[in-house]
């Protein structure tokens, strides 16, 4: 499913959460929206969801999302595990309630990933552990095959195995169902391998959109003998700089021509790469980012 955000606006009061933001996700790829806490992710998806009445337009392959049913059914927002479900109802209940809502519910995978989740299906949401409850929204999330299914943050709670168990499925009911999946995280570099794109927002305005390999061959890190370091850096954006006795390590922030990498290899620099984790803490600090 295509996504088009032109000029949104998210507002609560006097608080400004999404700042007449414009951007399309052509569909079919697992995205990374990431951001620091505060940054507009929820209220962003929210809008995507069409839960709220938007400053601006959303359009989901072209239609506006806001008011639409046909459109809402479409998609599947899973937010923070408390909201995963009302917590009087029991899991098997949720899971009924998913299938009546959504014409591409696939229950026998729902329950398959109630087993390896290890969800009591008789419990009642309120009686679940948090890990089991962030679980739960994942399997909805999964089981829904949405064409559009964002999932908000939902590793909190989860155990690291349960979080790698969560990764491998989704990559898995990717392939076998390819469909726009948004993912909102702070554990980037666990997640990193799954993103094909990114997009990441500071204090309601996107700061970029690319491709995440695009963006991991952006950065280099590039250590050596300080005045060298100093010399091969001028011009070049500096994220960030580490010093220990004569030797610096630098990262930066754009494409190296080959001029560069042959100044690099004369200097005898070692050059490498960055995590993406990293890139996205410079990127988006101080306030509004380094770029
Ligand atoms: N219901 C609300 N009323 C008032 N302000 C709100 C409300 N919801 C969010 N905000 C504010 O809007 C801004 C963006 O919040 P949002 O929850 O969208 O960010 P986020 O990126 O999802 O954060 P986190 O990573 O911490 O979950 C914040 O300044 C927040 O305080």
């Amino acid at each position: 499913m295509r996504v088009d955000v032109r000029g949104l606006s998210v507002r609560y009061g006097s608080v400004v959460a999404v700042d007449d933001m414009s951007f399309s996700l052509s569909g079919n790829k697992i995205y990374g929206l990431l951001g620091r806490n505060g940054s507009g992710k929820t209220s962003l998806m929210s809008a995507l969801a069409g839960y709220r009445k938007p400053l601006g337009a959303v359009t989901l392959d072209g239609a506006p999302v806001f008011e639409n049913a046909d459109a809402m059914r479409q998609v599947c927002l899973v937010r923070h595990t408390a909201d995963a479900a009302d917590k009087g109802d029991k899991v098997s209940y949720v899971l009924e309630y998913g299938a009546a809502w959504r014409e591409t519910w696939d229950n026998s995978y729902a329950l398959s990933l109630i087993d390896l989740f290890r969800i009591p299906l008789k419990s009642k949401v309120s009686a679940l552990s948090l890990g089991q409850r962030s679980a739960l929204g994942v399997v909805i999330g999964l089981a829904s095959r949405s064409p559009l299914t964002m999932l908000d943050e939902s590793h909190l709670g989860m155990d690291t195995p349960t979080r790698y168990a969560f990764y491998d499925t989704l990559l898995n009911d990717f392939m076998a169902h390819p469909r726009t999946i948004i993912i909102s995280t702070h554990l980037i570099e666990e997640l990193s391998s799954l993103l094909e794109e990114v997009v990441i927002i500071d204090s309601g305005r996107l700061v970029l959109q690319e491709e995440a390999d695009v963006l991991r061959s952006r950065g280099t890190e590039v250590t050596g003998n300080a005045g060298d370091v100093d010399e091969f850096t001028a011009g070049l954006t500096v994220l960030s700089e580490k010093s220990l006795g004569r030797t610096k390590a630098a990262m930066v922030y754009g494409a190296l021509d080959d001029s560069r990498l042959i100044r690099a290899r004369q200097l005898g620099l070692e050059l490498g790469p960055i995590a993406l984790q990293d890139l996205f803490v410079h990127l988006t600090e101080p306030v509004g980012g380094k770029l």
